[in-house]
């Protein structure tokens, strides 16, 4: 129980309506007492009187009406009670479903990008709706029917033992069994059940893999081994699931058969003990009532403890990830102004996970308003660059400056609201083109979207579409082509006319003619702002006010394009490739 104490907390929000399920939990219960003792007296009273002991028919009915009323009248309060019960205890469970869905969710978001690199998104997703689950289980039907369970002991058992104590005893002895019985069933349940989880999610990734992948699938003519691999998983998951309900197929078979011994034994004893004259008649009947009310609660006492195990499990679960403080944490609360002054001193980075060495002592300044563009073969570390500015990541040694100040003294939400990111895979959410753009600020007018999406130059695309920027994009954008998409997200990060703005290779898929256009528009309209332009095309890089080369890390060439050019290295050589490249074919 030592993780579920972490929900205290939440409990306590919810205590007053908590304490109410509880009140009219024990209330029903004392109630429900009723049913057995009338129907003692009833039979009783039908003995008498079959017996000559009563012989007045108007006594006889008017008794008679009586019990059978007090019997429905407390069975029906009993009934409206237990359905407030439910109302308190199942909605307060949802609330806190609801509540701790949340805690997570923002959590995640607090999370930096480390941890999702360590962690799959399949697991992400499990902890905060699986687990979840199943800590509401213990939130709700755990609670009421632990309440439930001990309320009915509290209250039968005297009734019992007060009424006759002997048969109690013969009565109440096998229902430990019962429980026992149900805690091993419910256990085995549990491992089936997981297992079948495990067969599902892994049929699942099949799918998902296979649906995103399909245009590969269908050029490859993958069809058959994919058909073969989902059958094989989809055979073993159908095996799993039989598996389960075999046992699941036990469950019931034992209550009746527990419920069935106890039945016997109290008709069994009870009726030698009425032939002995120590019990009236009418408490074979009160006892079979009492019996079948007790079972149902000792069969959930297994359950319930099966079900907490299960809860603890899954909190225990959520609470790694809770527990968990962001790498990168905003250390300032005071807001900060963003200029746009950027600076490297010395900076080494090291990738924790992979330990790869991706920045080695790199120093160089970008004055605010200036453009820098960054050059260099894959893996040479530009992106990480543009990563070490958004406080992606925090450097390994040296330090990076803003305005004047180490990057950590900035204001982190403020820093982030400063800089327009465009990302090397340019990510488009399931919406429409216009909220996409807009997703950089969320007030932008309809106006500021089209200016933003003209100076992107995809305005025009857009407007082929019959939708136009209402148009609703596939899961992944599908609905875009590569070029559109980056420019789709080009548009998104000029809307919100960053101080600074960070192109990863996100021109990579335009035209060199388009790139042309989109640069100079930048131009005009970041005229203060900062801009950092990683490429692997000279046309990207040749306006920049520097540029500077990186390779394994390091900082081989810089200067402005004509000094690069002179200089006759890495940069010469890519520019003359890439200029014989655009040479029309004689
Ligand atoms: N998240 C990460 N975790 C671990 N190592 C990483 C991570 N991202 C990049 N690396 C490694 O760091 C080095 C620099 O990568 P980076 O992405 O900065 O290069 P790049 O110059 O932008 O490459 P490209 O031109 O292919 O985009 C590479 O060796 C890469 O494998």
């Amino acid at each position: 129980m030592k993780e579920l104490k972490k929900l205290n907390r939440l409990f306590a929000k919810y205590k007053w309506q908590l304490i109410g399920g509880i009140v009219v939990t024990i209330i029903s219960r004392v109630l429900s007492l009723v049913l057995p003792k009338y129907v003692g007296k009833i039979i009783n009273l039908l003995r008498d009187y079959d017996q000559g002991d009563v012989t007045d028919m108007e006594f006889l009915r008017s008794e008679l009406l009586t019990f059978v009323g007090i019997i429905l009248g407390a069975t029906l309060l009993a009934a409206g009670l237990t359905f407030i019960m439910r109302q308190l205890i199942i909605v307060v469970s949802r609330h806190l479903e609801y509540d701790l869905k949340n805690i997570i969710y923002q959590q995640y978001q607090r999370l930096s990008l480390g941890f999702y690199k360590n962690n799959r998104t399949g697991d992400l997703m499990n902890r905060i709706s699986e687990d979840v689950s199943k800590v509401r289980m213990y939130m709700g039907p755990s609670i009421m029917y632990g309440i439930n369970m001990i309320t009915l002991f509290a209250v039968v058992i005297p009734a019992m033992i007060n009424t006759a104590p002997t048969l109690a005893l013969y009565t109440i002895v096998p229902l430990p069994f019962l429980s026992i019985a149900i805690y091993i069933v419910s256990r085995e349940i549990h491992k089936r059940s997981t297992l079948v989880q495990q067969y599902l999610s892994n049929l699942n990734t099949i799918s998902q893999e296979a649906f995103s992948g399909i245009s590969v699938i269908k050029a490859y003519n993958l069809a058959p081994q994919m058909n073969q691999q989902f059958s094989q998983v989809a055979n073993d998951s159908k095996d799993k699931n039989i598996d389960l309900a075999r046992v699941q197929a036990l469950f019931f078979p034992l209550m009746v058969l527990l419920i069935g011994a106890s039945n016997i034994a109290v008709i069994y004893i009870g009726g030698r003990q009425v032939i002995s004259g120590e019990i009236e008649v009418g408490t074979i009947p009160e006892f079979l009532i009492y019996v079948n009310m007790l079972t149902w609660p000792v069969a959930i006492v297994g359950w319930v403890t099966n079900m907490i195990q299960q809860a603890e499990a899954s909190q225990k679960r959520i609470n790694q990830f809770l527990d968990i403080e962001p790498q990168i944490q905003n250390l300032v609360p005071e807001s900060s102004r963003v200029t746009g002054h950027i600076e490297f001193k010395n900076v080494n980075f090291v990738y924790e996970d992979t330990n790869i060495h991706a920045l080695k002592d790199l120093s160089f300044e970008v004055p605010a308003g200036k453009t820098l563009a960054i050059l260099g073969k894959t893996g040479s570390g530009k992106s990480t660059v543009l990563e070490l500015i958004g406080r992606l990541y925090d450097v390994t040694d040296g330090v990076v400056t803003i305005d004047g100040d180490a990057i950590q003294s900035v204001n982190l939400d403020d820093l982030r609201q400063a800089i327009g990111y465009v990302p090397q895979d340019a990510f488009l959410f399931s919406d429409t083109i216009g909220k996409n753009i807009a997703f950089g600020k969320n007030d932008a007018s309809q106006e500021e979207i089209e200016t933003a999406a003209k100076n992107a130059v995809v305005h025009k695309n857009i407007k082929n579409f019959t939708l136009g920027y209402d148009t609703v994009l596939g899961e992944r954008g599908i609905t875009l082509s590569g070029g559109q998409k980056q420019r789709v997200s080009i548009a998104r990060a000029i809307i919100k006319q960053p101080k600074i703005l960070l192109f990863d290779d996100c021109l990579s898929a335009v035209d060199t003619e388009t790139e042309e256009k989109i640069l100079n528009n930048l131009k005009k309209v970041t005229q203060d702002t900062t801009t950092i332009i990683v490429s692997h095309r000279v046309s990207s890089a040749k306006n920049a006010d520097m540029i500077i080369v990186l390779d394994e890390g390091r900082i081989i060439e810089q200067g402005d394009h004509q000094s690069l050019v002179n200089n006759g290295g890495f940069y010469a050589e890519l520019y003359a490739n890439q200029m014989l490249e655009q040479q029309p074919i004689a």
